[in-house]
């Protein structure tokens, strides 16, 4: 691929953009607001000019409820010799398509499983994708030249293909996405109203199960509205754990002991189900999860301090598997977990602690 047009220079629009751009493409940016296309030009996603005539591959990556039409426009104009979108959803826009009775072999439907809570072209990066899985739908009728162009940009991306039935993509993304993004906002809720003293208290763990909380409501209603059906069935089995841990913890609440017994094995079976779960999500790049070891060094809230620990580790030749940072409620400090290979976890913490660094347990 040489050159390629970006439709919607969002977060996933203009990262997309500055992949391509970094491996070499000509990327065109446009979008209905030309102050994000302007901003994305800016961040050397590419140019906000019109292409000189017809482009390689056409992405088209605006919100999922104005894609079929985005699509359909530049189809009819015939900018590109292949198209494609991103969107979080993929039944809807392919059935919006038919219905326009657009010819569709030169269309692709795709999503990359990889975003953030933020939207605009400021949050983008161009390793957005990199290592995460890019969900590619084509059907009988997709051309080969045009599959192809979706392959080349994945792999510009350095993400992961993924060839799957539009609508079972639909149930999937229901189960690891749209479901858990209401439960998120669902529990964020509660803080909305609570007390001072109580929200002071949050620590990692409320912070891990609200993060996707923070997203634009816009966008999602219109992932939802896209997908109900397999979101609706699957809440409904979420509700049903709920009744019976409501149950249960009431049950905890009796003065008989049978009842209590009763009560802790209804949530021990709940905790016990999520263990379950748990260990099947995949780990970094789609890998089988693994155990790293935490190391934990306290900071000072200064700039580059980040800088100077990575640097450290690099110097005593330790690979950093993943990191977090816990910031202390009300402090000009916070803790950095560095997640390591076990094997790696010693000479981490000897080699931080001779450089002056304070190390946790
Ligand atoms: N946010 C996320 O984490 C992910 C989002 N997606 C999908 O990517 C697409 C874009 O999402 P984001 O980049 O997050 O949103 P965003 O809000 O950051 O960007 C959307 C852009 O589309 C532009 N736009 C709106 N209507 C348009 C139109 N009719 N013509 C041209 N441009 C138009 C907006 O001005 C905006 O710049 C959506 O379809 C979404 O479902 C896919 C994977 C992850
Ligand atoms: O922020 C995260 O971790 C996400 O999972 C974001 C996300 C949002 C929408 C998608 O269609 C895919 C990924």
């Amino acid at each position: 691929m040489r050159t390629a047009l970006v439709i919607g220079t969002g977060l996933i629009g203009t990262s997309a953009a500055l992949a391509l751009a970094q491996r070499g493409v000509v990327v065109h940016l446009a979008d209905h607001d030309p102050e994000q296309a302007r901003t994305a030009a800016a961040l050397g996603a590419g140019s906000d000019t019109e292409p000189d005539g017809r482009v390689d591959l056409a992405i088209v990556a605006a919100p999922p409820a104005h894609v079929a039409t985005v699509l359909a426009d530049a189809m009819r104009r015939g900018v590109a010799r292949g198209y494609l979108d991103v969107a979080s959803v993929k039944g809807g826009p392919r059935r919006e398509l038919q219905a326009l009775g657009l010819d569709l072999s030169a269309y692709i439907g795709t999503h990359p499983m990889s975003g953030r809570e933020k939207s605009g072209p400021l949050a983008a990066t161009g390793d957005l994708f990199e290592g995460r899985p890019w969900v590619l739908t084509p059907t009988r009728d997709t051309d080969t030249e045009v599959l192809n162009l979706a392959l080349e940009l994945v792999s510009h991306c350095r993400a992961v293909p993924v060839v799957m039935d539009a609508d079972a993509h639909d149930r999937a993304v229901a189960l690891v996405s749209h479901m858990p993004h209401l439960l998120s906002s669902m529990v964020a809720a509660r803080l909305e109203h609570a007390e001072e003293a109580a929200v002071r208290l949050c620590g990692q763990g409320i912070r891990d199960v609200t993060r996707i909380a923070a997203s634009d409501p816009g966008m999602w209603i219109d992932i939802l509205s896209a997908n109900p059906g397999p979101v609706a069935d699957l809440l409904t089995d979420v509700a049903a754990d709920l009744e019976g841990t409501v149950r249960s913890l009431r049950a905890l609440q009796s003065s008989d002991d049978a009842k209590r017994r009763e009560g802790a094995d209804g949530v021990q079976d709940v905790l016990r189900r999520g263990n379950a779960g748990r260990v099947r999500v995949p780990g970094k790049h789609g890998a089988a999860p693994r155990a790293y070891e935490v190391v934990a060094v306290l900071i000072d809230d200064q700039p580059g301090q980040l800088a100077r620990i990575f640097a450290d580790a690099g110097q005593a030749g330790v690979n950093i598997e993943d990191v977090r940072i816990e910031h202390a409620t009300g402090q000009q400090a916070g803790l950095v977990q560095l997640m390591v290979e076990p094997k790696s976890a010693v000479v981490l913490s000897s080699a931080l602690r001779e450089r002056g660094w304070a190390i946790r347990q």
